[in-house]
């Protein structure tokens, strides 16, 4: 439990942080410190222009691909400048955040690996995890090496549609699957669209290995039970209530994350 716990903390705090990518990226560009901004409720505001712009009450600087330029600022600050610029608060982001990715990144507009893209190794403590749980999938032998990874995150309402993992060279080497937060319904369906698939439930802690056959096969999930009961988070639910620091709770009594890891050459 106190692993678990571990994971979604590194994932809505170190794993969102530049340079790794999010779904945020296209159209903020990279965004500093997310997790902490939500506490301090600050907002997200488009400067008008780059050159004179205000820095008062500036925490962070961040700039987009387009050269629009966005930064956090305390609340009292994006009312009173919020009338005249676009804004977004930190929360709504925290909300909206679909995915992002550790390791090599992931070009979701051309799906590819962009090794030219700037990233870090993913962490040590996540491949070795990685590692450990990868090995009954591996060929004899060999030890899996985890390159790149994308953490998913559900909240209410959100799935993911069915979808074969088929950029990566070697489908001899598993992908490693790990749920955390609110439990979801998997569908495992066949190597066509058309094959039926299997469902199963996806709880907090449990680990898939999409080795094998699997590995070639549509999957996806349809929905996430944010419902206290039917989430069966609630040990989980106990671990995090002990802090002083409610988000982490509030944050997982109504999500999902997944972190899938994948050796890539
Ligand atoms: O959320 C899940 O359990 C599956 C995620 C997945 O299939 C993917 O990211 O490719
Ligand atoms: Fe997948």
């Amino acid at each position: 439990m106190q692993e678990q716990s571990q994971w979604i903390r590194e994932s809505l705090t170190s794993f969102p942080q530049p340079p790794n990518r999010t779904n945020h990226n296209a159209f903020y560009g990279p965004i500093d410190d997310l997790f902490n901004a939500v506490k301090e409720k600050k907002v997200l505001l488009e400067e008008e222009s780059s050159i004179g712009s205000l820095d008062l009450g500036a925490s962070s600087c961040t700039s987009n691909e387009d050269a629009h330029r966005w930064k956090f600022y305390e609340e009292d600050i994006a009312t009173l400048r919020g009338k005249t610029c676009k804004s977004v608060k930190a929360g709504v982001l925290l909300r909206k955040l679909r995915w992002c990715t550790l390791g090599l990144q992931f070009d979701w507009s051309k799906r590819n690996y962009n090794v030219s893209l700037p990233h870090k190794k993913i962490p040590d403590a996540l491949c070795q995890l990685a590692k450990r749980l990868a090995a009954p999938a591996m060929p004899i032998g060999e030890e899996f090496q985890p390159e790149a990874a994308i953490v998913n995150y559900f909240g209410l309402g959100d799935t993911l549609g069915g979808h074969l993992d088929d950029m990566e060279a070697d489908w001899s080497k598993p992908i490693v699957s790990m749920s955390l937060g609110c439990k979801a319904i998997f569908l495992l369906g066949g190597k066509s669209r058309e094959d039926p698939p299997l469902a199963m439930f996806l709880r907090s802690g449990d680990a898939v290995l999409m080795a094998g056959e699997a590995r070639e096969c549509f999957h996806g999930v349809p929905r996430i039970f944010t419902d206290r009961e039917n989430a069966e988070i609630a040990s989980l639910d106990l671990q995090f209530s002990h802090e002083d620091d409610p988000f982490f709770l509030e944050y997982i009594r109504n999500s999902r994350i997944n972190i899938n890891i994948r050796q890539v050459f």
